[in-house]
């Protein structure tokens, strides 16, 4: 049905816009599932670690997961960091019709914000022991996406308004794939036999 790739660092509001479109949007009738980075790691790979290359098999892993759910006519948002460029475009040519998310927030409000105490421990000195090494935008790369399909700015937005703006762009979507189907099925029916 639809692919998205919900991509952003660590606390940028992936999973919280994630659920919350998803509830609006099954009370409409549709199915949703949200695949979540951290979720999925911790219940199906755990052995999977925070390596580029373990990074991209946690993606590719979650985008096969992803295609069994659309080809059965579920909406997929697939909530992970999801870093690389690359890793990105492989899955949105495997899963169409796909988009991608940019969930953008500047580093300050992350630090700031710091849920999960993760970018305090990323920005401990090289020699504390409790360093974390290789935490998304602190000591490791994210790629900003070149051509996201939309940029939700958590950092400047309030919560409520960054919900609706990705349900909007989910209907929209849903609404012209309606009218497209519409369309074709009446151009079907008035061409001469
Ligand atoms: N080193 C490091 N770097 C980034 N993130 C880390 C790291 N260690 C643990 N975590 C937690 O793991 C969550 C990210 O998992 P993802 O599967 O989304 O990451 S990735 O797409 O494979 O890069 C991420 O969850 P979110 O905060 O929901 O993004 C973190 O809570
Ligand atoms: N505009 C916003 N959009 C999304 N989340 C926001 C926003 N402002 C503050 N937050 C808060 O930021 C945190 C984002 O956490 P989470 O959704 O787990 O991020 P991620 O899944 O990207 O790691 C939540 O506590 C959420 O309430």
């Amino acid at each position: 049905m639809l692919f998205i790739q919900v991509t952003g660092l660590s606390g940028a509001g992936k999973t919280t816009l994630s659920n919350r479109v998803q509830k609006r949007l099954e009370q409409l009738g549709y199915p949703v599932e949200v695949l979540d980075g951290d979720e999925c790691r911790r219940h199906l790979w755990p052995e999977l670690t925070y390596s580029e290359a373990d990074r991209q098999e946690n993606i590719r892993r979650l985008g096969y997961l992803g295609r069994i759910f659309t080809r059965r006519g579920i909406i997929v948002l697939l909530a992970a960091i999801n870093p690389y460029e690359r890793i990105r475009a492989e899955l949105n040519q495997q899963n169409q019709p796909a988009k991608t998310v940019f969930i953008d927030c500047d580093l300050q409000t992350l630090i700031h914000r710091d849920t999960k105490g993760l970018y305090t421990k990323a920005l401990l000195p090289d020699t504390h022991p409790n360093k974390l090494h290789d935490f998304t935008g602190i000591n490791a790369p994210y790629e900003t996406p070149v051509s996201p399909d939309l940029t939700i700015h958590t950092g400047q937005q309030a919560e409520a308004d960054c919900e609706e703006q990705l349900f909007q762009f989910i209907l929209a979507f849903l609404r012209e794939s309606v009218s497209k189907k519409q369309s074709l099925e009446k151009s079907n029916l008035t061409e001469p036999v």
